[in-house]
């Protein structure tokens, strides 16, 4: 892919670093994609996140919350985890994202050739390469001002110029994918609508280019419009990163899936399709 000029027609830019412009080198990638655990076209190599025999048990407890959980999920991929509360959806999550660690078994990264087997070790999935938003994420949201608020965990030693350029791309890069762009950046978060909320919690973790984002319950608490704006900005997203969900909506989020896994109470994993059509699922 050739090299593009993207600074600086971005308002972004300019106010954290002033006007300039940047180069960025863009990588080609793979078009992968999986429906049902079957791969329609494959090009070259690709990788899958996986999760290899993990239980859980918090520290101090007598029961596993996850027991010998199995999951693989390709890149570029959407996947869904459904089942009823309390089975051990958002434990899962929480592992993957590396806010607890597996009793035993482990979460890596492996790349697989075009004949389908590994060609490399797997390489452990580093916690920085994976971001979650949590249920109800507005309610985390402690910043006065948009710009504040995407920008709060950053680093606030003084970094060079190449630093700050490479955090307003990846800003207006997040902005832009959420569609976040025509909002003030000076506006309180808490003023905007319940759609607009969830894409600017989506967009404090893309500012990270996450490898792998995990949402859970992304439309849980939002009125009907907003729920289809939100799985409207999923399908969107879909074709640039991988994505894990934990959601009760099946049917809503249905034409987004590629593969599926029912979690059983006792946090048992078992991969399940959802009907492709006019099915209904019972949790
Ligand atoms: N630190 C902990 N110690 C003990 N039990 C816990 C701990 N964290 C969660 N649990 C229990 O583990 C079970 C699974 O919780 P989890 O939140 O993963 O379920 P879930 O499937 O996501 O549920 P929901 O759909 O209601 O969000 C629940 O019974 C919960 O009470």
């Amino acid at each position: 892919m050739p090299v593009g000029t993207l600074f600086p027609p971005l308002p972004l830019a300019s106010k954290m670093l002033g006007p300039c412009s940047i180069t960025v080198s863009v990588k080609s990638s793979s078009s992968l994609r999986f429906r049902n655990s079957q791969a329609s076209i494959v090009s070259c190599d690709y990788s899958c996140f996986e999760v290899r025999d993990v239980s859980y048990r918090p520290p101090g407890t007598q029961h596993n919350l996850l027991n010998g959980v199995n999951l693989s999920l390709p890149e570029k991929s959407f996947g869904l985890v459904f089942g009823r509360s309390g089975s051990g959806k958002t434990t899962l999550l929480q592992l993957l994202a590396g806010l607890n660690k597996p009793t035993s078994g482990s979460i890596y990264l492996q790349r697989y050739g075009i004949d389908g087997q590994p060609n490399q070790c797997p390489e452990l999935l580093p916690p920085e390469r994976v971001g979650i938003v949590f249920q109800f994420p507005e309610r985390y949201f402690l910043a006065d001002t948009v710009f504040d608020e995407v920008t709060f965990g950053w680093p606030r030693q003084k970094g060079g110029l190449a630093l700050k350029e490479q955090l307003a791309l990846r800003l207006q890069t997040a902005i832009n994918w959420v569609g976040l762009s025509g909002i003030s950046l000076d506006e309180n978060p808490h003023s905007l609508s319940g759609g607009y909320k969830r894409r600017l919690a989506l967009a404090i973790q893309l500012v990270q280019i996450p490898d792998l984002l995990v949402l859970d319950e992304p439309l849980a608490g939002l009125d009907w419009k907003a729920r289809v704006d939100v799985v409207k900005l999923l399908k969107h997203l879909k074709d640039k990163l991988t994505i894990l969900v934990v959601s009760h909506d099946l049917n809503e989020l249905s034409s987004l899936v590629d593969r599926s896994w029912r979690m059983e109470m006792g946090g048992v994993l078992k991969e399940e399709p959802l009907p492709v059509s006019g099915g209904t699922l019972t949790l």
